[in-house]
């Protein structure tokens, strides 16, 4: 079971962003992508999400092409995304937030009290309205509601951003175990990256919409080497 992007281009109307991209999300594995500001790394996520239209390309996942069929259908195919930004209602409580995205979802409503036991956390504060919780507790949130509806592949836009490390530790833990139980995972690492590559497979990285390089994630760990690899893209 993948992911798999072959040849995908996109962007904003007229503007085309991503000018050709391939990368395999294997299961079971946390798979890197990481590149200087303005690379492009959202808007592939928003774009394997369905959230933005493809110019040209195929996203496929256990054989089922994910082309136009939209963010909700994406999500039923068992492909979830985290965003960077908005990720859960502000005005709803946690409670709510987790019902909301079980609604649309076979079987999610059952999925809710194993999240809550996963993120005990949510579980204290299941009656506070989302937007009272620290950024710590909301990041917690949105990967919560996103793994309600039961994706094989998570796709998580830098969900560490601004955190403190109590959290971050929290949040690479829980990624890593969900990665154990099989799940699939493309994380955008911007922050912290040391974390991260430590635990994750391969490193795709971006540069002005193109992949200029796949490595493995643990050779970017030998001191100055992810530095080396991102100035050389910025070159
Ligand atoms: N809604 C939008 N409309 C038009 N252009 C956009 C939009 N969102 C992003 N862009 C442009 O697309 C390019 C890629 O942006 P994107 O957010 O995907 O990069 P990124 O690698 O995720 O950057 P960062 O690390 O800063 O989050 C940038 O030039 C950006 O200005």
């Amino acid at each position: 079971m993948q992911l798999e992007v072959r040849g995908l281009k996109s962007g904003y109307g007229k503007v085309q962003i991503l000018h050709g991209i391939n990368l395999k999300v294997p299961s079971g594995e946390i798979t890197t992508v990481l590149g200087p500001n303005g690379a492009g790394k959202s808007t592939l996520m928003k774009t394997i999400a369905g959230h933005l239209p493809m110019m040209e390309g195929e996203v496929v996942h256990n054989g089922q092409h994910l082309n136009g069929i939209g963010p909700l259908h994406v999500c039923i195919a068992g492909v979830g995304l985290v965003p960077q930004d908005a990720n859960v209602f502000s005005d709803l409580s946690v409670r709510d937030n987790l019902n909301a995205s079980a609604a649309a979802f076979e079987g999610a409503i059952e999925r809710i009290a194993e999240v809550l036991k996963r993120f005990p956390i949510l579980q204290e504060r299941s009656n506070q309205l989302a937007s009272t919780l620290s950024g710590g507790e909301r990041q917690t949130l949105a990967i919560a509601t996103a793994l309600v509806a039961g994706p094989d592949i998570l796709l998580l836009d830098e969900p560490t951003a601004g955190l403190a490390p109590i959290f971050v530790d929290r949040i690479v833990g829980w990624v890593e175990e969900l990665a154990q139980d099989g799940t699939g995972i493309a994380w955008v690492v911007e922050q912290n990256p040391e974390k991260i590559l430590a635990i994750s497979e391969d490193a795709y990285v971006l540069d002005a919409g193109r992949v200029a390089d796949v490595l493995k994630s643990k050779t970017l760990l030998e001191p100055g080497r992810l530095e080396e690899v991102l100035l050389q893209v910025h070159a």
